[in-house]
């Protein structure tokens, strides 16, 4: 989870990703009070306008100008309050308003040149907000912000009436802006991935067994049972679930040693999770060398064929010892439940399944094992 240190941002892409998703909520609520605040100020700042122009044309245009802004940014503040925006909305959102509130800002500049001295400094607090306050990518920020720089500091040139003193301050004003505004921003960007890299280590500790990687009981109860499987398949019709025992397990442990079994287990670990479809399925692992399967919209009849190819490639796979010297092969028994939700009463099912397939897989155990036993749950 390397971060970039010139953007702030993950250097991997999925797990950037991740983050703005996580933070998503925060970023859209964020965005929304700053657009709020935004907008009354930048309309509250029209008496600023008559108190210089009076009423008159161009304090009309300039009231346009300001109503512009307003609409441009409330409405923004709104969809980002009441809309699910995704990602890049909410960034299209923070650079639109960003940019028409500028652009305005160069008119007002404009139709006021006795006071280029006062706009200098309302650009260097805008500044401070495009570059901390609006959530948006800092590589946006930077790019609104620099261009609004240049685009000023030639207005300035123009119409401003500056001494060449007043004029060399003034640029090193904004360039002190800029440079401070983007390092703060960065900095900001990289405290709050560092923060998601320390949730996710944790989050990851708490949830997953530490020997294979699978999600340990913890995660079964807290996430699975409570029935929150139905959030990774909302359409799922039916549920199923693969209890998995490897056969002997204490045989290869006393003959081999105990690093000998966590290196089997890791292998049926691996097995199981290269099996699953990644963000539907779960492997959990339920005890000792017990291993539970979640399948959200897998019917009795999928769950069976999955058993099957687990069966089959795990009895044909050999694990290498820790020392290299020993090829180990081991088998497991399965117990398969399944449960049309539609007809399944009870609440919540999982747990009736679990119960289910434990039962089948001790019966498996008893057949001979290196079987499947399988029931539709009435
Ligand atoms: N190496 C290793 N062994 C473990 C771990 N957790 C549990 N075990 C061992 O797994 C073994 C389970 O043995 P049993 O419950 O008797 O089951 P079995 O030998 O697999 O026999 P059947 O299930 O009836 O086929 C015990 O010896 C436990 O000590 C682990 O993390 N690593």
């Amino acid at each position: 989870m390397e971060i970039n240190s010139l953007t702030g941002e993950f250097v991997c892409a999925p797990t950037e990703h991740a983050f703005l998703r996580h933070k998503q909520e925060q970023t859209r609520s964020l965005l929304g009070f700053t657009l709020t605040f935004c907008t009354v100020f930048y309309l509250g700042f029209f008496a600023t306008d008559l108190a210089a122009l009076g009423w008159g044309p161009d304090a009309m245009i300039l009231l346009a100008a300001r109503l512009l802004v307003g609409l441009t940014a409330g409405s923004c503040a709104w969809l980002a309050y009441r809309r699910a925006l995704s990602v890049r909305a909410t960034r299209l959102a923070a650079s639109l308003s960003e940019g028409v509130a500028l652009a305005c800002f160069m008119l007002i500049s404009v139709l006021r040149p006795a006071e280029f001295h006062w706009h200098a400094m309302s650009l260097a607090i805008m500044l401070v907000v495009v570059y901390l306050y609006i959530p948006n990518r800092l590589r946006y920020a930077s790019i609104i912000a620099v261009v609004t720089t240049v685009v000023f500091v030639f207005l300035a040139d123009r119409y401003g009436r500056f001494t060449p003193a007043d004029e060399f301050t003034m640029g090193m004003l904004l360039v002190l802006v800029n440079t401070f505004g983007f390092l703060a921003a960065r900095r900001f960007h990289h405290v709050s991935r560092e923060e998601f890299r320390s949730w996710s280590v944790l989050k990851h500790a708490a949830e997953r067994d530490h020997l294979t990687g699978c999600f340990n009981r913890r995660y079964l109860h807290d996430h699975l049972m409570g029935g929150q499987w139905i959030d990774r398949a909302p359409e799922a019709n039916c549920l199923s679930v693969v209890l998995c025992d490897i056969d002997h397990f204490k045989l290869i442990n006393d003959t081999h040693g105990h690093g000998d079994g966590d290196m089997v287990l890791r292998g049926f670990a691996r097995i199981l999770q290269a099996a699953i479809r990644d963000g539907v399925d779960s492997v959990v692992r339920y005890g000792g060398e017990e291993f539970l399967v979640v399948l959200p919209g897998t019917d009795l009849e999928g769950g069976m064929r999955l058993a099957e190819r687990l069966r089959v490639t795990f009895a044909a796979t050999e694990v290498v010892s820790n020392d290299g010297a020993t090829r180990l092969k081991a088998t497991a028994s399965f117990g398969v439940a399944s449960v049309d939700l539609a007809q399944f009463s009870f609440e919540p099912p999982l747990r009736r399944l679990i119960a289910a397939a434990d039962e089948l897989m001790y019966r498996a155990k008893r057949n001979g094992r290196d079987r499947i036993e399988s029931l539709q749950l009435a």
